[in-house]
């Protein structure tokens, strides 16, 4: 794999951007690569483990000069950065982001982007419940799904680097509007992150009476909620306080669901919990036969296209 960019600037330098990092030098898909976090913390940890060829005191320093730029913090933070680093882009340079939520990606970004400077929003659908700049790994992005989400009326050209770009990090990419990413990423990430964080919390307020019973016996499905209620608690705030609409969609539509099931329960509608298991279980076998292991942890990439 070639050059894709000359240089390219990493704006927080958490679990997506030195992810990223590894894999970009795995590839030599940028020449250099320059970092910037807020926390001192994170840019002395960040230079003792390699992580950028040079990391920077100021966002203005690492995006000087930059030919890409990656927002790669919290949605939350997203606006600010991009008004405190507008200033230094480089004409005719990209600027895009990481995060997990887009419209508001957009709302918040977008108006800071100067004349010249081109903004292509993006979205890797991959990341693990660590975070912090020594939680990356190069194959963290390895046939996953990284979805762009270019604004109305977006530079072609820029596009069309940046998707070659998350081809090198080894990602597959498609297109999607905002709209339809928030509602989509609603059902298959922000809800259940959502349901994840209510069931521990709910076998956590439980353990009074069980004493230290539930994790003792935890089986493998409550093993997997810990694992997704582990995730960074500043990240998942700003996901749920971002995609507000479509998460609250999904959540309505849920509770109507669990009533159904929970008056079945009461009323000993054995057909109705049966018919239900029974669509579900098509479902997941539907997705098996269309190519994806849903055992292995790669679940989700595509591999029947490709
Ligand atoms: N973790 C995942 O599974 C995952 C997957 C896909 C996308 N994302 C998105 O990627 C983005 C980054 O997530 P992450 O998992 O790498 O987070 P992380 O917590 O590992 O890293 C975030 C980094 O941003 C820095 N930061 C926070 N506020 C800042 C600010 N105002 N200015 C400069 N730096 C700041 C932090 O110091 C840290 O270095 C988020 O928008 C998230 O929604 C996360
Ligand atoms: O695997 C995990 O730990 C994740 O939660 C990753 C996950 C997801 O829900 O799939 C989380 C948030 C992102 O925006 C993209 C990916």
């Amino acid at each position: 794999m070639t050059q894709v960019y000359g240089k390219v600037a990493l704006i927080g330098l958490g679990l997506i951007a030195s992810s990223m990092f590894w894999a970009m030098r795995r590839r030599g898909l940028a020449g250099t690569v320059s970092g910037f976090a807020r926390s001192r913390e994170t840019r002395d940890t960040a230079r003792r483990i390699g992580l950028c060829d040079t990391v920077c005191d100021s966002a203005a320093e690492a995006v000087a000069d930059a030919d890409l730029v990656v927002l790669a913090v919290p949605v939350g933070a997203m606006g600010a950065v991009a008004e405190e680093i507008a200033p230094h882009l480089k004409p005719g340079a990209t600027v895009t982001d990481v995060g997990s939520v887009k419209k508001t990606v957009i709302d918040t970004v977008g108006p800071h982007i100067p004349e010249g400077v081109h903004f292509v929003p993006g979205h890797p659908l991959a990341g693990t419940e660590h975070s912090g700049p020594e939680s990356g790994f190069a194959t963290l992005f390895d046939d996953r799904w990284c979805l762009l989400v270019p604004p109305p009326g977006a530079d072609p050209e820029a596009v069309a680097r940046l998707r070659l770009y998350w081809e090198g990090l080894g990602s597959f990419v498609e297109e999607m509007d905002a709209e339809h990413h928030d509602l989509v990423l609603a059902v298959t990430s922000h809800a259940p992150h959502l349901i994840a964080y209510t069931m521990v919390g709910v076998a956590d307020d439980l353990r009074r009476v069980t004493d230290s019973e539930v994790i003792k016996y935890s089986a493998a499905g409550f093993r997997d909620f810990t694992r997704i209620a582990a995730s960074d608690p500043t990240m998942w705030r700003d996901v749920f306080l971002n995609n507000k609409e479509a998460t609250l969609e999904i959540l309505g539509r849920f509770t109507e669901e669990l009533f159904a099931l929970q008056r079945a329960i009461r009323t000993g509608d054995g057909d109705h919990l049966h018919a239900y298991f029974t669509r579900t279980r098509a479902i997941r076998r539907g997705i098996i036969q269309a190519g994806q292991d849903t055992d292995a942890p790669d679940f989700g990439r595509k591999k029947v296209e490709r």
